[in-house]
């Protein structure tokens, strides 16, 4: 497919989306009824289709409409191409500009995000709001944790290396790697396959590298899903105990087959009745964090669904908060930048619930870190 194709394969796929068919699937759709698209195509069609939803409201502002060809026109416009040199209508290129697309907009300046998102989002993160907001309309970096059971960091950098995956060392972090060529590879590697590496962003390995964890601790990881913060924890301390508890277990699945290639164990447990010196809530959240990796979830969550996760979110840290060991810890962690999920969440529970002292809080930004992501420890008394 030439450009222009892949442009036009763009058009019609963002045009589902923004009837309300979810990205993945519609980009599945296209997929399988384009044979003759290779792999490269995909990649390409994909990249088009998120690069324009992480920046929907400043490319419909270029282009002059919330369309699929509004946006792809907007983008064209975005990168100082003239978007007359690609709509031409040969071969499988987008038919030509009409007379209102051929006019160029007046410049308004735009924030990537739901209009009703944008006073919270402030509220949320101060004179940092804005500059976050453009920064969650870029790709994200592809970010690994190197798995001290299976390999050294230099060991696992050349297995990388030697499968065409460039990555370098970050200062804030020991064995946490950024990717710097080759990200696609990264399932196939060598590195992943044996259980060297895993993919995890940097701002989740930081939070999971504040935890307090002594040898011995029996952990709770209580919204395990794949497992991600319980193998970073036995990664860290490899004499844990850890079990791994989700609302649906199904969510667990992937977790024994991760587990064995990391080289640990995880327990598995359906009721968790115990007490732990470490529960680790990692929420169902907003994902607002993470928007510039999923930018479909940005235009699709809404205030009742928002509403919806606090107060799940509230339930699980008053259910959780009595399988804390006396003394031990509770680390409550979302991948949102919303003050309501984060923050005010720990307020209104330390207000609930007098057994416990804040130790310490955290929020990471792509401006410090990578993800937003958020982590309050708390402490429950002897
Ligand atoms: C943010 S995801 C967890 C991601 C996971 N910790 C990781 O690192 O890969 C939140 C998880 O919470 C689970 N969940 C939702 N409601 C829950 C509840 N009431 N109790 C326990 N888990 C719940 C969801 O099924 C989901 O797997």
């Amino acid at each position: 497919m030439n450009p222009a194709a892949r442009i036009a394969a763009a058009i019609d796929i963002l045009d589902r989306i923004l009837a309300g068919e979810p990205a993945e699937p519609s980009l599945l759709r296209w997929s399988r009824a384009s044979r003759f698209a290779g792999s490269g195509d995909r990649a390409a069609v994909r990249d088009l289709v998120f690069d324009a939803l992480r920046r929907r409201n400043t490319l419909a502002a270029l282009g002059g409409d919330l369309s699929g060809r509004g946006l792809m026109i907007g983008r064209l416009r975005d990168l100082g191409t003239d978007p007359e040199t690609v709509f031409t209508g040969s071969g499988h290129a987008p038919s030509p500009l009409g007379e209102h697309e051929r006019r160029m907009p007046e410049a308004s300046p735009a924030i990537d995000l739901p209009e009703w998102v944008v006073p919270r989002w402030r509220n949320s993160l101060g004179a940092q709001a804005d500059d976050i907001a453009i920064l969650m309309g870029q790709r994200a970096p592809v970010w690994l944790r190197v798995n001290p059971v299976r390999a050294t960091v230099r060991r696992a950098m050349e297995v990388l290396a030697a499968g065409g995956i460039e990555t370098v060392e970050d200062d804030r972090l020991p064995g946490a790697l950024r990717v710097i060529a080759g990200e696609r590879k990264v399932a196939r590697n060598a590195a992943y396959l044996g259980g060297m590496v895993e993919l995890q962003d940097l701002s989740p390995q930081l939070a999971c590298a504040a935890l307090p964890l002594r040898p011995g601790d029996r952990v709770l990881d209580y919204c395990a899903g794949g497992g991600g913060k319980s193998l970073a924890l036995i990664g860290r301390q490899p004499d844990l105990r850890v079990e791994a508890h989700d609302a649906d277990p199904a969510r667990m699945q992937d977790l024994p087959a991760r587990a064995s290639r990391a080289g640990v164990s995880v327990l598995r447990v359906d009721a968790p009745s115990q007490r732990y010196q470490l529960v680790v809530a990692d929420v169902p959240c907003s994902g607002s964090g993470t928007w510039r990796r999923s930018p479909d979830a940005k235009w699709r969550l809404d205030e009742a669904a928002l509403d919806n996760l606090v107060a799940t979110q509230a339930e699980i840290l008053d259910r959780v908060s009595d399988l804390v060991a006396p003394g031990g810890c509770l680390a409550y962690m979302t991948c949102s930048l919303l003050a309501e999920e984060n923050g005010a969440q720990i307020d209104a529970f330390l207000e609930r619930d007098d057994g416990y002292t804040r130790m310490s809080q955290c929020l990471w930004t792509p401006i410090d870190a990578s993800d937003g992501f958020f982590l309050s420890v708390l402490r429950r008394h002897d």
